[in-house]
């Protein structure tokens, strides 16, 4: 079963901008997936398709096999959306907005699961006190208590990280990791991408209203992330005509204190490093140092989004 599949999703804002262009995306159930783009490429506009804040312009989506757009109540009580813009009436405590958020689902305030979710918030000294108190951070965190409030088993989070510190966004994260081991879907957007790959287990990579990629976080990082050979001679090496003939297939580039090829893939998923570096060795002798260096999460993005301006 996948806890979403969306289809044909577009959404043109009245003033003709498309911020969503035909997007079919499938998140499975148990995933914990990371939606990804530059500013502006969409995440939002989806984001708010799938919290029904948003009206979409064509597209279908099926929350658990059931339509999101026809069977709305019943989708709205499996869904906990964090959205990114933050909003309390200040005069309500962060008890009192758990407690209203309850009775907008049709559930009876449930005490102990809010004292646990202030407790894992780090919010149990703050919860008797005005949200116009909080800090901009705890406001977010209360953002969270409030989405999962209910036991939605989809829980979106729209950039939660922006402006909590290291030490809670840990701590946030670690939260969000328990709930997906129970079982619980967790869709999130952030530009942290270094704690996106390290949480995520799928990842989809949207940019100008298109969807570029979606797939397993390992695949994408074996399939589209690349890696480089560095082979450091102390000293630049002027690659020649015949030294770029001879190398194309590794796409050598001087560095400053040598050069780096790209490696590919032989048989049995054997990486050509060795072919590479006796390649390197054969024309400009053996280095001083060499080393690896693969793509990360973030360089890939960076590439894929860099080729979409392009085209
Ligand atoms: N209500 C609206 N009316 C018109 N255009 C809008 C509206 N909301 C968003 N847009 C535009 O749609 C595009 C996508 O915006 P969206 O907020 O979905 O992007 P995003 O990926 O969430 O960006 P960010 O990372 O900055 O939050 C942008 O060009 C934005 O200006």
């Amino acid at each position: 079963m996948n806890a979403l599949e969306i289809t044909g999703l577009s959404k043109t804002y009245s003033n003709g901008k498309t911020a969503l262009n035909n997007v079919n995306l499938t998140v499975p159930q148990g995933s914990f997936f990371a939606l990804l783009g530059p500013n502006g490429a969409g995440k939002s506009t989806l984001i708010n398709m799938l919290a029904d804040t948003v009206r979409p312009t064509s597209g279908k989506v099926n929350l658990f096999g059931k339509n999101l757009f026809l069977d709305r109540a019943w989708c709205k009580k499996r869904i906990g959306v964090v959205p990114q813009e933050i909003a309390f009436d200040p005069f309500f405590t962060p008890r009192e907005v758990l407690r209203f958020t309850s009775g907008l689902f049709g559930c009876k305030p449930d005490e102990a699961w809010f004292d646990e979710l202030f407790e894992r918030l780090e919010l149990k000294e703050h919860c008797n006190k005005n949200t116009r108190q909080l800090s901009g951070g705890m406001r977010r965190r209360l953002l969270v208590a409030q989405a999962l409030v209910h036991r939605p088993e989809l829980v979106i989070l729209d950039e939660p990280t922006a402006g909590v510190d290291v030490e809670l966004r840990r701590r946030l994260w670690s939260f969000m990791r328990e709930l997906n081991e129970k079982g619980i879907t967790i869709l999130l957007t952030t530009h942290y991408l270094d704690e996106a790959e390290e949480l995520c287990d799928h990842v989809a990579i949207i940019d100008q209203g298109n969807l570029l990629t979606a797939r397993p976080m390992r695949e994408m990082m074996r399939e589209i992330a690349s890696s480089h050979l560095c082979l450091n001679y102390g000293r630049a090496i002027e690659l020649t005509d015949d030294d770029l003939a001879a190398l194309a297939s590794f796409e050598p580039r001087a560095t400053e204190d040598g050069v780096c090829m790209k490696l590919g893939r032989l048989e049995g998923d054997r990486s050509t490093f060795h072919v590479a570096y006796e390649a390197a060795v054969s024309r400009f002798g053996p280095p001083v140092d060499a080393g690896v260096r693969s793509e990360d999460l973030e360089d890939v993005f960076l590439r894929l989004t860099a080729k979409e301006k392009a085209s």
